[in-house]
């Protein structure tokens, strides 16, 4: 569905050269449900500005939907559904004005984009709204409109700009249940971009990390935690620092320990740490050493940047 080859970006702002993007190598097939991950600024906008044919590469070349972006924009066009960061409806139209409005953009018959846009309507939760003007809406009323703009032309591609930002937790979930439905009644393949660590874990099936432009990694969440980031083990026990580390399998993981009310804090460093812990607590029992406390923390997307670049995407989120 998108194939594309160094995929190149520069902006000139007087004297300045802002190098966006710098050379991309991405394929998405069809079907599949890919966000493109990575701190402000990291030139996720930029990519999907010029695999949706808005945005002309300084240098490379994509395919999308089965057309080259450089060459032949109206028919990408005619090919996907894109939604931006900023809202798309106009705010004083009204909600099924600004439906039929964008189904005679594409020159659907007015039969086709009438029904069309009741369809999405009732699909979207706005039903009993298309006579509001959009500036009436919620935030999450609105994106949902977005969504429902960006599907009239039933696309096979949809492109969906940070979706769900400045959406609260149960707006965002309600967003997502949409697009879910969305994609499987349409057959859609989906690219997104988010700063959202949460979301592109839970969402997607697969995530391509973006930083200074380039593409740091590319999996699966599960298989980049995988591969990027350990679990943490963190044993309270009643003991010292020499026995817990003779006892430990080798192997386990690098061992950290600090003393901790009286106690000792023994951080693992692990793969499969849910897996890895009752073997930890019982070769530090057989060894004399009983555990008085467990927890183990999951890897993250955060831990799996952090490894890869030395920053913490959470950190650079809230700045
Ligand atoms: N039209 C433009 N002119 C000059 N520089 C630009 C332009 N558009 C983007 N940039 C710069 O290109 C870089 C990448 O921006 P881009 O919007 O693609 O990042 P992003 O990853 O989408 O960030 P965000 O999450 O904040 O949207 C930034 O340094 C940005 O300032």
């Amino acid at each position: 569905m998108i194939r594309a080859r160094g995929l190149t970006k520069t902006f000139r702002r007087g004297k300045e050269v802002v190098e966006a993007v710098k050379g991309i190598d991405v394929d998405v097939a069809e079907g599949e449900l890919v966000a493109f991950l990575g701190p402000n600024g990291a030139g996720k906008s930029t990519t999907l500005r010029m695999l949706t044919s808005l945005l002309e590469p300084t240098a490379g070349e994509a395919e999308v939907a089965g057309h080259d972006v450089a060459r032949s924009p109206a028919q990408v066009r005619a090919r996907i559904g894109f939604i931006g960061q900023g809202n798309g409806g106009g705010f004083s139209y009204r909600v099924r004005d600004e439906l039929h409005n964008q189904g005679r953009f594409y020159g659907l018959s007015s039969a086709v984009y009438t029904e069309r846009a009741a369809d999405l309507l009732a699909a979207l939760e706005l039903g009993g709204l298309e006579k509001r003007s959009v500036q009436s809406l919620s935030g999450g009323q609105r994106r949902r409109l977005d969504v429902a703009l960006g599907l009239m032309n039933h696309p096979p591609l949809l492109f969906l700009d940070e979706p769900t930002t400045g959406l609260d937790p149960h707006s965002r979930a309600n967003l997502w249940e949409h697009i879910s439905a969305m994609r499987e009644r349409y057959g859609m393949t989906v690219v997104l971009t988010t700063h959202y660590l949460d979301e592109a874990d839970s969402m997607a099936e697969r995530v391509v990390v973006i930083d200074h432009g380039q593409i740091i990694a590319d999996a699966a969440p599960d298989a980049l935690k995988r591969e990027h980031a350990d679990d943490r083990l963190t044993l309270v026990v009643d003991g010292d620092e020499a026995a817990v580390r003779q006892a430990l399998p080798v192997g386990l993981g690098e061992v950290t320990t600090r003393p901790h009310d009286g106690g000792l804090m023994v951080q693992v460093a692990t793969a499969h740490g849910a897996a890895a812990l009752p073997g930890a607590i019982e070769a530090l029992r057989l060894a004399g050493v009983p555990t008085t406390s467990a927890d183990v923390r999951r890897a993250s997307l955060d831990d799996v940047f952090l490894n890869l670049t030395g920053r913490s995407l959470r950190e650079e989120a809230a700045a």
